[in-house]
């Protein structure tokens, strides 16, 4: 995973609970990285340590930390100079999310070490769509939950989404049912 991803749950802590709890949160999960590099490549298990010590330290379970990084992600990226390539990516919610893969190819041609994940939406209703997510990593669906919710805040659309289908129960890939209302 390319180092903004961990400099990314750096800066939620640090800017939520403080420099202490990061220092903690970084001894617990035995990473002693003084400074992630954005372009740096670091291994995954990095950041589920990370996300695991947070928990621990934080008393909140991973699955509510990941969620939280994700929205965190998308206002965090596109403060981080990533906002241009966002807004290239669609002037609304469902917008946006057909064109994600889209938006990881351009990312791709500069960084090869990218490994992004692959969205797709079917069932494109007036407010609601079938999200399917789909990636070679483990243990971040969480994260995608947050993501959507942090697109809600984004677009200023009220959204909801709920888990369909998970890999974790045997599905070949994990599916959200995202319904949406611009505010
Ligand atoms: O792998 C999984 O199964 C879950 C990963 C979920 C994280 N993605 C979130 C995608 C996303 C979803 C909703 C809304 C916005 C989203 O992201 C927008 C985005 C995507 C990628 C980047 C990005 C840009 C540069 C990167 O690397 C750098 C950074 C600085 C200098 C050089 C390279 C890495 C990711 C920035 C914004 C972004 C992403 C972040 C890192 C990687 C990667 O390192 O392979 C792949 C994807």
């Amino acid at each position: 995973m390319y180092g903004l991803v961990n400099k990314a749950i750096q800066d939620m802590v640090c800017n939520r609970f403080g420099e202490e709890t990061w220092k903690e949160i970084k001894h617990k999960a035995e990473v002693d990285v003084d400074v992630f590099l954005s372009m740096e490549g670091y291994p995954d298990d990095m950041t589920h340590k990370l996300v695991k010590a947070a928990s621990v330290v934080l008393s909140l379970s991973p699955k509510q930390i990941m969620q939280a990084f994700g929205e965190f992600w998308v206002q965090y990226t596109a403060q981080e100079g990533y906002g241009e390539m966002m807004d290239m990516s669609g002037d609304t919610l469902p917008e946006f999310l057909e064109n994600l893969d889209n938006l990881h190819a351009r990312v791709g041609v500069s960084f090869p070490k990218l490994q992004p994940p692959s969205f797709e939406c079917t069932d494109m209703e007036e407010n609601s769509l079938s999200l399917h997510y789909r990636s070679d990593r483990e243990g971040l669906t969480p994260m995608i939950l947050g993501l959507v919710k942090g697109l809600g805040t984004r677009f200023d659309t009220e959204v909801h989404i709920t888990q369909t289908q998970s890999r974790d129960e045997g599905a070949e890939h994990d599916e959200f049912l995202v319904i949406y209302k611009p505010n």
